[in-house]
């Protein structure tokens, strides 16, 4: 990577006018006419979707500043969440004098990303500076990447269905500071901390048809972005943030006028601000009207997007290059480096689970795994599948459950096949299988499944051992005296209770199936 002394404003304004000519070249073999389909809810009419995302880098440290992020990534930084205003250099404060300098790191984040959406990465990128006055923002403006961006004409398939949405720009741009409003005192706070963060604004072209593809385009953005490592994607906890532009017009006519919904912080939420929107659109064109161009928000209690602005009250930005930045300049050999570097991509993942014989369902579970890449793999899954599925729940639930992720996992893939292969076989029950998996994880156990199986007393009983399950039946009967009464007048479900009881006596040793056929034979046999 290069950086040379700024150009004059004039010299780096030629790149202004190249924007359009990208958009002809190479991506029309990829982008298939979409075929119309009917949408139950709108008969009639066509939903054009296209997103702005804006994805916090993952690096250490800002993008211009060298100051430490605090941002929502500080998990990953390692110290738990700044108190406000403490990460903060006299850059991001804006204090005059004060000189950007990039940080490599987001430019290979960036790159990493451009590349995973298969996206042309630019040799000669330029940062602008975009104006408005907010208090959220110190210098009053923002530097970002909007004529010559990082990377151009890439493109996502979508998990579900023949999807591909092409990927207009991915640029590289400043975070804002946060502001938050306090009703009670009449003021806003600012926090100082996120102002300066790396962010990349990943713009797609119109090319989604629904609410359903609108959420799919952006889990399948999440996990690709988690899976290079670039960015945490998290819309709960913002570090990402969707603007969406939703248009609607009659089948077989030219798009309408799009409006753009601001502050989603779900994908749940933003599904739902689109169908409100949609709803919007048709009810003004059905009633002779046209639709305004405005920025809209979304009320979750109300479930409806509402006016926030409208074009005409839209700043002028007054977009002009950064002075004090150079263009960027990346060699071909870095860009080739850092290809080399790609881990494998979740579509890669996908097809690499399904060939393991896993249905389309539980492929999906695993890639939200730390997309997948983490999961392990000893042999052929065939006949156990549905278990081996079972017990990969469960082991996901018992992580969730202590707060655990994947990576955190101390049960191996050799020691998981074989617990498996156990319930499987039978020589442990379902519920000693679950125990044993919850030994291993609490105790991060580096013994064998069997011969911890054999240590905790969970080995499952073999049929001369029916002796002793009568005997706990009897116990389970006589501690539940009401139950059993239930039961023999008819009162099946109840059943379950005494069997639970029986489990617990034989530490899930019985076969649950041999135990209900047993019970029901004692308590037939009392009358
Ligand atoms: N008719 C349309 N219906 C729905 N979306 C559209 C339509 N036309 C364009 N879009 C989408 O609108 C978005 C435009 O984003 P872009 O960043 O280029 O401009 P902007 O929203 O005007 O600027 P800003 O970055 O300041 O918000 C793109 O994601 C594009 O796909
Ligand atoms: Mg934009
Ligand atoms: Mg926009």
């Amino acid at each position: 990577m290069n950086l040379v002394r700024p150009r004059p404003i004039w010299r780096a304004q030629c790149h202004w006018k190249s924007q359009e000519l990208w958009r002809f070249k190479g991506l029309r073999g990829i982008h298939k006419q979409r075929e119309r389909v009917e949408d139950r809810r709108w008969p009639g009419w066509e939903v054009v979707v296209g997103i702005e995302v804006h994805a916090q880098i993952k690096s250490r440290k800002k993008l211009f500043s060298g100051e430490y992020d605090s941002g929502v990534t500080t998990a990953f930084v390692g110290d738990t969440k700044k108190a406000p205003n403490t990460a903060v250099s006299c850059f991001d404060a804006a204090l005059p004098g004060t000189l950007p300098s990039l940080n490599p790191k987001c430019v290979e984040l960036a790159v990493r990303t451009a590349l995973a959406l298969n996206a042309h990465v630019q040799r000669r990128s330029a940062f602008d500076r975009k104006h408005y006055f907010y208090p959220d923002l110190p210098s009053g403006y923002q530097i970002t990447q909007r004529y010559a961006p990082l990377a151009r004409g890439g493109y996502l398939k979508l998990s579900r269905g023949d999807v591909t949405v092409r990927i207009t720009q991915l640029q590289l741009e400043q975070d804002t500071a946060k502001s938050t409003f306090h009703a009670g005192r009449r003021v806003s706070l600012i926090d100082l901390n996120r102002a300066g963060s790396g962010l990349m604004e990943i713009v797609s072209e119109p090319d989604m048809r629904s609410p359903e593809e609108a959420g799919d385009y952006v889990r399948t953005l999440q996990t690709l972005l988690r899976a290079v490592g670039s960015s945490d994607g998290s819309m709960e906890l913002g570090s990402l943030r969707c603007d969406i532009n939703v248009s609607v017009n009659r089948h077989g006519q030219a798009p309408g006028t799009r409006c753009e919904i601001k502050n989603l912080n779900s994908i749940k939420f933003m599904m739902t601000a689109i169908t409100s929107e949609v709803f919007h659109h048709i009810e003004l064109l059905e009633s002779g009207r046209t639709v305004p161009q405005e920025t809209r928000g979304f009320d979750e209690d109300k479930a409806e997007t509402f006016k926030l602005r409208s074009k005409e009250d839209s700043p002028d930005y007054r977009y002009m290059p950064d002075p004090n930045l150079p263009p960027l300049l990346l060699s071909q050999e870095y860009i080739e480096r850092v290809r080399s570097s790609m881990p494998e991509l979740p579509s890669e993942t996908r097809v690499r689970l399904l060939s393991m014989g896993l249905s389309e369902r539980d492929a999906d579970v695993l890639m939200t795994v730390d997309a997948g890449r983490e999961v392990g793999f000893d042999g052929e899954i065939g006949k156990g599948a549905c278990l081996s599925h079972r017990m990969t729940h469960d082991l996901l639930g018992q992580l969730a459950a202590r707060k655990e992720t994947f990576s955190d996992n101390p049960v191996s893939v050799k020691h998981m096949g074989e617990l498996i292969d156990m319930v499987q076989s039978g020589k442990v029950t379902g519920t000693s299988g679950k125990t044993l998996l919850r030994h291993m994880i609490s105790h991060r156990s580096l013994d064998s499944p069997s011969k911890l199986a054999k240590e905790l007393g969970l080995i499952a009983l073999s049929r001369d051992d029916s002796s002793l399950v009568k005997e706990w039946c009897l116990e389970a009967i006589e501690e539940l005296p009401q139950q059993a009464e239930a039961v023999r007048k008819g009162n099946l479900p109840v059943l379950n209770k005494l069997v639970g009881k029986v489990m617990k006596l034989g530490k899930g040793r019985a076969n649950a199936e041999t135990v209900r056929t047993l019970l029901l034979a004692l308590l037939r046999q009392e009358r």
